[in-house]
């Protein structure tokens, strides 16, 4: 307490007399008193105590100058502040408000001066700096103003009606398309500053005010400063110059149908896939993962259901998986049903193994993009059409569409609001464990050509996985390891229940129709 430090430095300069003679060496004795009679140890204590005296006092705060006693009623609201300026920017911007001609505050940038002083806010009107008033001024000439003032500045505001102005600010939430940590980013200006995230991260954006950095923090998560993140733009132009890291040939193993047209996908004497997608397999470049806008949706009670998407290499168990949720509930889960242009045999009805339609018309179909995926095997067309996932949807059903990843990018629509499940194989010890009596089957069209698994089948279906992964990752909302089949059901069921009754992340376009 200030008390203390003054009965301190009286203390002090009391202790000379207070040096008893009976000390026994007369040179400590004369020592002693040199000290503490030195002046230089005096006013060094004294200043410092001072400084104590300060610190105690709290005199440092910004000190508000008396308010004048002239204040009309009406001027009530008035706002004096007074903020220390060092040589940091304020951190607030102002404009000129054409209707009512007042200068108002525009814009403060998160975590600058006056923003962290929380004094000043979007909205309020400047009647004076440093107790020139602004009325009559260009906010060119307050800028003026505010640039050469050092040290304190004193603010005569008009608090704005709408405090919470900047919450009205429109949040923006985006998906992380990538793994990001600023130790590795040589770009990054400050690497303290910068925020860490995974793919699939939802961040909050609190400013893209800066082209290059965007200022981030972690959604839900409580901490009021926000962390430097490369912007969108500059994230893709980096990821430009990087150039494709997705080899071609990698396309290859992707080919084949899966059976949901009800086709093996291999030939038994080459072991070549012998269907190849029509539509271009081609990397786009234009998805180049960096940020998607997104916003929690909620299914409302009785709207149609999301599309369930599930992807994953040939002969990890989609079929099984499908299998086993349309048995555990045929009133609310359904696929869709193919369309071929081959003749319908005795035993087959139109419309229920496959629409038995015409080449010809088949192929007016493709030309008219009526297909999501579509192939040709044995001078045959097989193909999933649109109309048949909405067939199912139609009924209030939940669609379970197993597809190759790079059809992904064209059902995520407003339409269908997909939601993406990767299934990935175990480790190639656990494949060979569980699979012992898994076939890779093939379908009523391709008869008894079922096969036992063979190494190299589990080979290239963690490699196929792997790379599906690298490539399409960031369009998989959940992964689930095909293991142990029951464990793997039960989590997808537990997934689409999730889905169907919380709210999730789904890009913005989704959402306004
Ligand atoms: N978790 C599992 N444990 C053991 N066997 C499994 C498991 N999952 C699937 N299988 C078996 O593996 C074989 C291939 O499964 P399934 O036909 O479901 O694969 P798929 O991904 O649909 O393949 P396709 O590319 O043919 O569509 C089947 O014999 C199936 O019973």
């Amino acid at each position: 307490s200030p008390c203390l430090a003054l009965g301190l430095y009286e203390l002090l300069v009391a202790l000379p007399s207070q040096l008893q003679p009976h000390v026994s060496c007369p040179e400590d004795n004369t020592f002693l008193r040199e000290i503490f009679g030195e002046r230089s140890l005096h006013s060094l204590m004294k200043s410092l105590l001072s400084v104590h005296d300060t610190v105690a006092r709290h005199s440092y705060d910004p000190e508000l100058p008396p308010l004048p006693d002239d204040i009309d009623d009406d001027e009530d609201s008035v706002k004096i502040i007074r903020l220390v300026k060092n040589k940091e920017p304020l951190g607030a911007t102002i404009r000129y408000d054409e209707h009512t001609g007042a200068i108002l505050v525009a814009r403060i940038m998160k975590g600058g001066a006056a923003d962290r002083s929380g004094l000043i806010h979007v909205g309020d009107e400047l009647k004076e700096v440093n107790g020139i008033p602004v009325d009559d001024k260009k906010p060119e000439e307050i800028i003026r103003i505010l640039a050469q003032s050092q040290g304190a500045i004193t603010f005569k505001v008009v608090p704005g009606l709408k405090e919470e102005a900047p919450s009205k600010e429109p949040k923006v939430f985006m998906k992380a398309l990538f793994d990001y940590d600023p130790k590795e980013d040589k770009a990054i200006p400050c690497k303290e500053a910068g925020l860490a995230f995974k793919k699939g991260s939802i961040l909050q954006i609190m400013s893209q005010d800066d082209a290059t950095w965007w200022q981030a923090k972690h959604e839900g998560e409580f901490n009021p400063r926000a962390g430097l993140i490369p912007s969108k733009q500059f994230q893709e132009r980096r990821f430009a110059l990087r150039g494709p890291t997705v080899t071609l040939p990698l396309q290859r193993t992707f080919t084949g149908f899966r059976k949901s047209f009800r086709l093996s996908r291999r030939d038994k004497k080459t072991n070549k896939s012998m269907y190849e997608s029509k539509k271009s397999e081609m990397y786009d470049m234009a998805d180049v993962p960096t940020y998607e806008e997104v916003t929690l949706y909620r299914r409302q009670n009785g709207a149609k259901n999301r599309l369930v998407v599930l992807v994953g290499p040939t002969g990890v168990g989609l079929n099984e998986l499908k299998k086993k949720l349309l048995i555990s509930d045929p009133q609310h889960f359904s696929v869709t049903i193919p369309h071929t242009s081959r003749a319908k045999r005795n035993q087959e009805n139109d419309g229920v193994e496959y629409h038995f339609i015409s080449k010809h018309l088949f192929e007016t179909d493709i030309h008219n993009n009526k297909f999501i995926e579509y192939g040709e095997y044995k001078g045959n067309y097989y193909g999933t059409s649109l109309d048949s996932i909405r067939s199912v949807l139609s009924k209030n059903k939940v669609c379970l569409l197993d597809v190759q990843p790079h059809t992904i990018k064209h059902l995520r629509t407003a339409e269908f609001k997909p939601i993406v499940v990767f299934v990935k194989p175990p480790s190639i010890e656990r494949l060979r464990e569980t699979r012992q009596n898994a076939k890779i089957t093939s379908g009523k069209d391709d008869k008894g050509s079922a096969k036992p698994f063979m190494e190299e089948d589990f080979q290239e279906m963690v490699k196929t996985a792997q790379m599906m992964e690298s490539q399409y990752g960031h369009l998989f909302e959940k992964i689930i390891v095909n293991d142990d089949l029951s464990v793997a059901s039960s989590e997808l069921q537990l997934v689409l229940e999730k889905v169907e009754n919380e709210p999730h992340w789904v890009p913005v376009s989704w959402t306004h129709s």
